[in-house]
């Protein structure tokens, strides 16, 4: 049974600051009883103002790297350095250092591919697809997540998966995302299928423009309607919110 908790936050600030440290309290929980860890990142304001309170954090040292696989939720159809890529900025906030200096083998950090390794988004969520079986046990789809962020925008999309969108009804692990009304139109994102067989799955929100989606998410709205409504961890799915995210109209 999955259980779920909201915790609010006073600005966007500590909302990351909080969602870093237990994050990485949670890598080092996970990794008490199980190795390899799988973390999946997502892109947007707060899920990269995570990473970066992360890499400024002393419990960085705290966690064995070398057993850490890092994912996304989802990633622009850009080329690999492209400023825009979730990868690029999240390599910026804290997986250059920890590669540099952390001992995170780069081979465990798994992006998605853009134009200048695949045709297609089609083709890109495939082969991330494949390596996500690879790394997966008991012929699973997919590893099983313990950590899986998402941020959530305005209109109540998780990844790249958006209102009204044909990708919310893909099966399989992942999906190319065409006609996205967040630029660039172009994505790949994790499918609800994937999201849904992580062990956690934490929403980061912050915003008053935020509050209203998110007040829908948790009563229950369709998630055709509001995406974010349909993502829960196997064990838990967190709501970390600031106060104006919170706060329904
Ligand atoms: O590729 C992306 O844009 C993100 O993965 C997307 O899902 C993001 O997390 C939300 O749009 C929230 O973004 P903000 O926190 O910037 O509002």
């Amino acid at each position: 049974m999955s259980r779920r908790l909201v915790v609010v936050h006073p600005d966007p600030a500590v909302l990351a600051e909080a969602a870093a440290a237990r994050l990485l309290t949670s890598i080092l929980d996970a990794q008490s009883v199980r190795r390899p860890v799988h973390v999946v990142l997502t892109g947007g304001t707060v899920g990269v103002a995570t990473l970066a309170a992360a890499a400024a954090s002393p419990l960085v040292a705290a966690v064995d790297w070398s057993g850490v696989h890092l994912w996304w939720g989802d990633e622009r159809f850009l080329p690999r350095g492209d400023p825009d890529r979730n990868e690029t900025q999240a390599r910026a906030a804290l997986l250059d250092a920890l590669v540099a200096s952390a001992g995170l083998p780069e081979a465990n950090v798994h992006p998605m591919a853009g134009p200048d390794a695949a045709d297609s988004p089609e083709a890109s969520a495939a082969a991330y697809a494949d390596e996500l079986a690879a790394h997966a046990d008991d012929g699973a789809a997919v590893p099983a997540f313990d950590v899986l962020l998402l941020g959530m925008g305005p209109d109540g999309h998780v990844a790249s998966l958006f209102p009204g969108h044909e990708a919310l009804g893909a099966t399989g692990s992942t999906v190319g995302v065409h006609g996205s009304p967040k630029p660039p139109a172009e994505r790949v994102s994790l499918t609800f299928e994937a999201i849904d067989a992580a062990r956690e799955v934490w929403v980061v929100a912050a915003g008053a423009e935020k509050a209203e989606q998110a007040a829908a998410a948790l009563a229950g709205e369709p998630t055709a309607e509001v995406p974010a409504a349909g993502v829960r961890g196997v064990s838990r799915t967190l709501w970390l919110l600031d106060t104006a995210a919170a706060d329904a109209p």
